[in-house]
């Protein structure tokens, strides 16, 4: 059965949950009383669905139904996740969170986006209440930070990991969880720079962007550093960097003052450095710089790479078809090109995963690999018969044309939503010996599984437009 969040407050913040759930498949039903909230989220979402498909290389379940609710009953009623987003401010937490107490079912989590309040000041009056403390943009990011209840944030971290999430259990409450604390620290000691007239906005931007604002998307503070110690790892770097932490560097605690003049000043470089953007420009810009970023960390599985790959494996695989399903997905921004449609490597990308996928189904796996065989591609041909568009959804089937001895011979379909045929790619493998890299046949089981494919295929018609060539004579 499809599940229910209920979202309460739906600004910057409560407009990313929304997405989060509505694009891995839940219904949302949205409470704000702002006239203006159903376009401001319908902007987000609209956001979310250019960049979150693009991390998969599998197809999202189906989005689920979106509602606008001026009764709060009517919004949590049924849920089984409620999302609490409103401003930041300890009376109206308490108010809000202790109708929601009442409203919701028992059954459902209740939590908290705040970025600084404890749980035990949040449920002072009553409530019952988590902190799941989210990252903007809360469809992209998966850090969520979970403070309370034992129990109860256990049940949250199995929900959050299923839309793709990453919770991180906070062992003990304090102000500001985690990651609010640096950000605190870091926010400090730029307001004092921009005041002393040290440098501006931008120059602060470009001393974090240029360098280790790179390192920490994959690494984190301590595991940077411990190279940064050279060979002899982090008692070095302790012993060498140490000793600075009481040299004059910092300004530790000292806040600067909020003066008009320093706000002014803040507002003046920032409006300078960004100005000509709008909002919406810059998070465009954020989210394509963001899926980028991020398909790369899966590579390696580093920091939120390895989470993608857990989401993914976790993605339904696709239904049975007459013909094995060898890719299902939605097509990311980053492979459309300047004429505006995806770019023709990436159909070669689309039909090499597929004919991963097949040797997967036929048991040529990783193991498989491991062991010290695979298949080496040595001819493809794609042809291009129509446009496929960012954000449109792209399924792969694959017939097998040959498959006996050392050789296996593919031609993959390459079809859009409507189901209508956007290409094809022939593609001939020979079975290798890792070894001795030289063609070898495949192993038993490998060789039967092929050839039951190869026999079952035999009875469809052969694919017109198989057997072609770019048959233009050189001139
Ligand atoms: N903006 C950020 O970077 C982050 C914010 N947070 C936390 O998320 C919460 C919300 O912050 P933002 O989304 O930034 O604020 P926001 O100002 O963008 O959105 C707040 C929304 O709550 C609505 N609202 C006000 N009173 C309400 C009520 N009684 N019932 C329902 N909705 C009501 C407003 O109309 C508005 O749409 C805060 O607790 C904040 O600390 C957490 C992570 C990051
Ligand atoms: C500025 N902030 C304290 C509201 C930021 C956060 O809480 C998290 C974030 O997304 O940076």
């Amino acid at each position: 059965m499809t599940q229910k969040a209920c979202i309460v407050g739906g600004g910057v913040i409560g407009g990313g949950w929304a997405a989060r759930f509505l694009l891995n498949g839940w219904d949302v039903a949205v409470f704000d009383p702002d006239p203006e909230a159903e376009r401001k989220i319908g902007e987000v979402i609209d956001n979310a669905r250019r960049s979150l498909p693009a991390l998969y290389d599998k197809r999202l379940p189906d989005e689920g139904k979106l509602s606008f609710h001026s009764d709060l009953a009517e919004a949590a009623a049924g849920a089984d996740w409620v999302q609490e987003s409103v401003p930041e401010r300890l009376d109206l937490k308490h108010k809000v969170l202790g109708s929601l107490t009442e409203l919701a079912p028992k059954t459902a989590v209740i939590g908290s986006s705040t970025s600084g309040f404890k749980p035990s000041e949040l449920t002072s009056e009553g409530a019952r209440a988590v902190v799941a403390h989210p990252f903007n943009p809360v469809y992209l990011l998966p850090l969520v930070e979970l403070v309370g209840d034992a129990a109860e944030t256990a049940r949250a971290a199995e929900v959050l990991r299923s839309i793709g999430m990453f919770p991180l259990h906070v062992r003990k409450e304090i102000d500001a969880h985690i990651a609010d604390r640096f950000l605190e620290a870091v926010w400090r000691e730029a307001l004092w720079l921009v005041k002393d007239g040290i440098a501006t906005t931008e120059e602060i931007d470009e001393a974090i962007r240029m360098g280790f604002g790179l390192r920490w998307a994959q690494m984190g503070l301590f595991e940077t550093y411990r190279i940064a110690g050279g060979e002899a790892g982090m008692k070095h770097f302790m012993a060498q960097f140490g000793p600075c932490l009481s040299w004059p560097w910092t300004k530790l605690m000292d806040v600067p003052e909020f003066t008009d003049e320093l706000v002014d000043l803040i507002a003046g470089q920032s409006d300078a450095q960004s100005g000509h953007r709008s909002i919406r420009e810059l998070e465009r810009l954020r989210d394509d710089n963001l899926v980028g970023m991020m398909r790369a960390l899966k590579k390696s599985g580093s920091g939120a790479g390895g989470v993608l790959n857990t989401h993914e494996r976790a993605l339904a695989a696709p239904a049975e078809a007459e013909l094995p399903i060898t890719g299902d997905r939605q097509i990311p921004q980053s492979w459309t090109d300047y004429n505006g449609h995806m770019n023709e490597a990436h159909y070669l990308e689309a039909g090499a995963a597929a004919t991963d996928r097949f040797m997967e189904l036929i048991g040529a796996d990783a193991d498989y690999i491991a062991s010290g065989k695979s298949y080496f591609t040595v001819e493809n041909h794609l042809r291009y018969l129509d446009e496929l568009l960012a954000g449109e959804r792209l399924t792969v089937t694959t017939q097998v044309l040959q498959g006996e001895g050392k050789k296996m011979q593919l031609f993959h379909f390459l079809k859009n939503a409507d189901g209508k045929l956007a290409a094809t790619m022939e593609t001939l493998l020979l079975h290798v010996d890792l070894n001795t890299r030289a063609s070898s046949l495949p192993g038993a089981e490998v060789g039967e599984k092929l050839k039951a494919f190869a026999d079952a295929h035999k009875a469809l018609p052969f694919p017109e437009g198989a057997g072609r060539f770019v048959g233009q004579k050189a001139v």
